[in-house]
C-alpha cells in the first residue's frame, strides 16, 4: 500500500496493491495493520455504497458534527469521481481550503478524509459506484451540508458533459460562513 499526503495535511491518497493474473485481480483494499504501520489507527464501524447513474452528480459537501464526526476511507469500484475534502476546523491555518483529486476504478486509489473535513464528490461519468468506510454511525441529527459552490471555498469542480444533479438538501445547503461546524483545530504537539 502506498500513501501520499495531499496538499491539505491529514488528507491522504492511498494506493492499495492490485495483484493481477490471468483470471483478473486480487486486492487487499483495507487492512488495519497496514494503516497502523503508517500511524493511522481508525475503528471503522459502517460501510457505505452509493450509486450515481449520471455524470455531474454532486454529493456534498457533507460532514457529521461532533461527537458523531466521521473519518472516511473512500474508493470507487465503477467509474470515476472528483473527490473533495474541505478543512472546516475553526482556527486551522487551512480553514476553508479544499483539496481534490480523481478517485477511480481504473486508478484503484482511495482517499482518507479525517474528521474535521467536509467531504463531497462529483461523478465524472455515468454509473459510478462509490464505497466508503466511516468511523461513526450515521447520525441524521448531526448530518450537515455546506454549499458545493460556496465562493469562499472556491472548489474548482471539473466540467463534465452533463448538468449538475443535486439532492434537495444539497441544493439548499448554506455557505460555510453560516455553518457551526463544531470542529476546533488542535495544533499537533511540538
Ligand atoms: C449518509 C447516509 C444516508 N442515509 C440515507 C439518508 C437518505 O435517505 C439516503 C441518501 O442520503 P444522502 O442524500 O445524505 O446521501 P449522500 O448525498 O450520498 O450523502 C453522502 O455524501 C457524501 C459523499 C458523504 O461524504 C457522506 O457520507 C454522505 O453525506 O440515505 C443512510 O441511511 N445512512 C447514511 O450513512
Amino acid at each position: 500500500m502506498i500513501m501520499r499526503p495531499l496538499e491539505l495535511p491529514d488528507v491522504v491518497e492511498i494506493l492499495p496493491v492490485r495483484r493481477s493474473d490471468e483470471r483478473g485481480f486480487f486486492s487487499e483494499v483495507w487492512r488495519a495493520d497496514a494503516l497502523e504501520s503508517e500511524g493511522i489507527s481508525i475503528d471503522w464501524v459502517q460501510d457505505n455504497h452509493s450509486f450515481s447513474a449520471t455524470a455531474g452528480v454532486i454529493r456534498g459537501l457533507h460532514f457529521q458534527t461532533p461527537p458523531c464526526a466521521q473519518d472516511k476511507l473512500v474508493r470507487v469500484t465503477r467509474g470515476s469521481i472528483f473527490d473533495v475534502a474541505v478543512d472546516i476546523r475553526q482556527g486551522s491555518p487551512t480553514f476553508g481550503r479544499w483539496v481534490g483529486l480523481v478517485i477511480s476504478a481504473e486508478k484503484w486509489n482511495q482517499i482518507l478524509v479525517p474528521k474535521g473535513f467536509a467531504h463531497g464528490f462529483m461523478t465524472l461519468e455515468p454509473n459510478c459506484e462509490v464505497l466508503y468506510k466511516v468511523s461513526a454511525p450515521y447520525a441524521p441529527a448531526h448530518d450537515r451540508a455546506i454549499r458545493y459552490d460556496d465562493p469562499a471555498i472556491g472548489v474548482e469542480w471539473p466540467d463534465v458533459e452533463a448538468d449538475v444533479l443535486l439532492s434537495q438538501k444539497d441544493a439548499s445547503a448554506p455557505r460555510l460562513a453560516y455553518v457551526e461546524t463544531g470542529f476546533v483545530y488542535e495544533r499537533e504537539h511540538d
